[in-house]
């Protein structure tokens, strides 16, 4: 093979340019406490309900994705990886719910907070036709791999997660859902290493976004806004 290439892919790229920020969203406070044990349930409690409201809002940005890959992508393989993703949202909202009559949360009367209306705004704007496949999988991916990366450390070696939390926990540190992010990854970098410079940025500024859109949405369990 004449001159193989060996590229650092564009993902493992940012993410040494960003580790700050991607450290920020994926050891953040919250989580970690959950992982030594010290999480305030109040503050758990909290994240549960925003996050099943979130969640909500995440599934017709999936379904945005799925008509973006059935009409741009290159492989049908993709499809079939974010129907993965869609199959683990249908069991998510079931389990938000099951889970939040566990701890007494009523589902129906949480309000939701100001960053998680501007994240849900913000999925709301990548819906749109306009938004490239190649930005919207790469967005895709990076709002699954913090939950991935955060929750799979509360998992880890040396963590002293409580049982009750374990649970939760597992739903997205398990390691399907890490081969899942890593498929969503190898989609996001094989689009990106084929697209022109102006849809690199788009997507880079977007993961950017993500992640901080992901610390203000931790940052909203201990209920200072
Ligand atoms: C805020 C947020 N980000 C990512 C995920 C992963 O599905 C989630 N459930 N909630």
């Amino acid at each position: 093979m004449e001159g193989a290439k060996q590229e650092i892919p564009m993902i493992e790229k940012w993410l040494n340019q960003h580790r700050e920020l991607y450290t920020a969203a994926t050891r953040h406070p919250f989580t970690l406490s959950i992982r030594d044990g010290s999480v305030d349930l109040s503050a758990f409690k909290r994240w549960l309900g925003q996050d099943y409201i979130f969640v909500r809002a995440f599934v017709p940005f999936v379904a945005s994705l799925l008509l973006k890959s059935w009409k741009e992508s290159d492989d049908d393989s993709d499809i079939e990886v974010i129907l993965g993703g869609v199959a683990a949202l249908n069991d998510e909202i079931s389990w938000f719910k099951r889970e939040a009559s566990k701890w007494n949360v009523l589902l129906s009367s949480i309000v939701p907070q100001k960053a998680n209306l501007e994240y849900c705004r913000f999925l709301e704007s990548l819906m749109s036709p306009e938004v490239e496949y190649t930005v919207a999988v790469t967005a895709f991916w990076a709002i699954e791999v913090v939950y991935q990366e955060s929750y799979a450390h509360c998992l880890a070696d040396g963590s002293k997660t409580s049982e009750e939390l374990k649970k939760t926990c597992q739903r997205w540190g398990n390691d399907d859902f890490g081969q899942y992010c890593r498929s969503l990854q190898d989609i996001a970098n094989r689009r990106l290493e084929k697209s022109p410079e102006d849809i690199i940025s788009k997507a880079e500024a977007i993961v950017i976004r993500v992640l901080e859109y992901e610390v203000e949405f931790w940052n909203m369990s201990r209920g200072e806004n």
